[in-house]
């Protein structure tokens, strides 16, 4: 299938690599020159603006974007939709908040998927888990794209109308504070506790048949063994989006008690009361957590100056 790929960041390119690898006939757009030229040596065709992007598809028009959510997806949407009608097909796999891409989908002429896309860039080899919103007949019709950028079929599913791809990966970032978080207070307390612990050996036995085994504390196993078991020079501070603040704004609309999540997100806020540089004897949880976004969505890591 021919699809039109705008934003080829650290997502975009996994994007692009594994439909090209998969068999499908991209078309690459980004600010960027040099990634779209990264784009190009992936084997997608390269286009230096969006009217290129939209005169090199044909006249059915299929696109994702992996940019950041926000004004740069408005804008784009803008340049897009004069272009567009109902038979075409956008998809949003950035993290928008929900409520824009309805407003996005009610008022774009092209027919709208809101896409939560999950797996960072170990994506790249596994594959993404996508969760995506909008009308079947979209959904099906790009089941070969999902099926080449997702884990397999079973990587994606429809959720349900627009807007519910987006809810379910805001609900899923809100979950992902929370374990972040509670993987780092347990290592605190091992750090700081009766024993002299090698933390890199405790997370890779718990991830050998411990009930606690997870990719996050995979992750948790490979920040110990490159940063050293005390983290090093990893600040007390955890920078991030907005997903997890809007998942605790839906949970009070809502009336459903997500503590968890609340606290999490509460402690990335005290983390940012000290600085990006941190306290240097500052929380373990939250040097974890910052090192943890890096495993996992290779976010830049706050570090301490010295
Ligand atoms: N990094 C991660 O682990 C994950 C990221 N996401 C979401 O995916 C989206 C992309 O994330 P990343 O690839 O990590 O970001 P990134 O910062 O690595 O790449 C974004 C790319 O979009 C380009 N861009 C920005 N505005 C543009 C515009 N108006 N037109 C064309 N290109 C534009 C930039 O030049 C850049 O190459 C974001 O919405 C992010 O929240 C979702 C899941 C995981
Ligand atoms: O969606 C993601 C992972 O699932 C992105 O990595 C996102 O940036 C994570 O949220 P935050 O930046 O707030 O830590």
């Amino acid at each position: 299938m021919q699809l039109g790929v705008v934003g080829l960041g650290r997502m975009g390119q996994i994007v692009v690599d594994r439909l090209v690898t998969a068999g499908h006939d991209i078309v690459a757009f980004d600010l960027d020159a040099e990634a779209v030229a990264t784009a190009a040596d992936i084997g997608a065709t390269p286009a230096d603006s969006l009217d290129t992007l939209l005169d090199t598809l044909g006249e059915t028009k299929r696109l994702w974007l992996m940019i950041p959510a926000g004004e740069a997806v408005d804008a784009t949407l803008t340049q897009l939709e004069p272009s567009l009608t109902e038979t075409d097909i956008i998809v949003d796999g950035g993290n928008s908040h929900f409520e824009a891409s309805i407003r996005r989908a009610e008022t774009s002429d092209a027919t709208y998927l809101d896409c939560g896309t999950s797996g960072g860039p170990a994506g790249a080899e596994l594959g993404f888990s996508l969760m995506i919103g909008g009308q079947q007949w979209a959904y099906d019709e790009l089941i070969p794209v999902f099926d080449a950028i997702a884990t397999g079929p079973d990587g994606h599913d429809r959720m349900g109308p627009v807007g519910s791809g987006h809810y379910v990966k805001m609900v899923h970032n809100g979950v992902e504070y929370a374990l972040m978080q509670t993987y780092g207070e347990g290592f605190e307390l091992l750090a700081n506790g009766r024993y002299d612990l090698d933390l890199a050996a405790v997370a890779r036995t718990w991830n050998n048949g411990a009930v606690i085994r997870s990719w996050l504390l995979e992750l948790c196993e490979e920040a110990f063994r490159a940063e050293g078991v005390d983290l090093g020079n990893v600040a007390d501070y955890i920078a991030g989006g907005s997903t997890g603040t809007w998942t605790v704004q839906e949970a009070l609309e809502q009336e459903v008690p997500v503590p968890l999540i609340y606290q999490a997100l509460a402690e990335r806020f005290g983390s940012r009361a000290t600085g990006a540089t941190g306290d240097p004897d500052g929380r373990f949880s939250r040097r974890v957590a910052n090192r943890l976004r890096y495993g996992f969505g290779r976010h830049d890591v706050a570090r301490r100056d010295e």
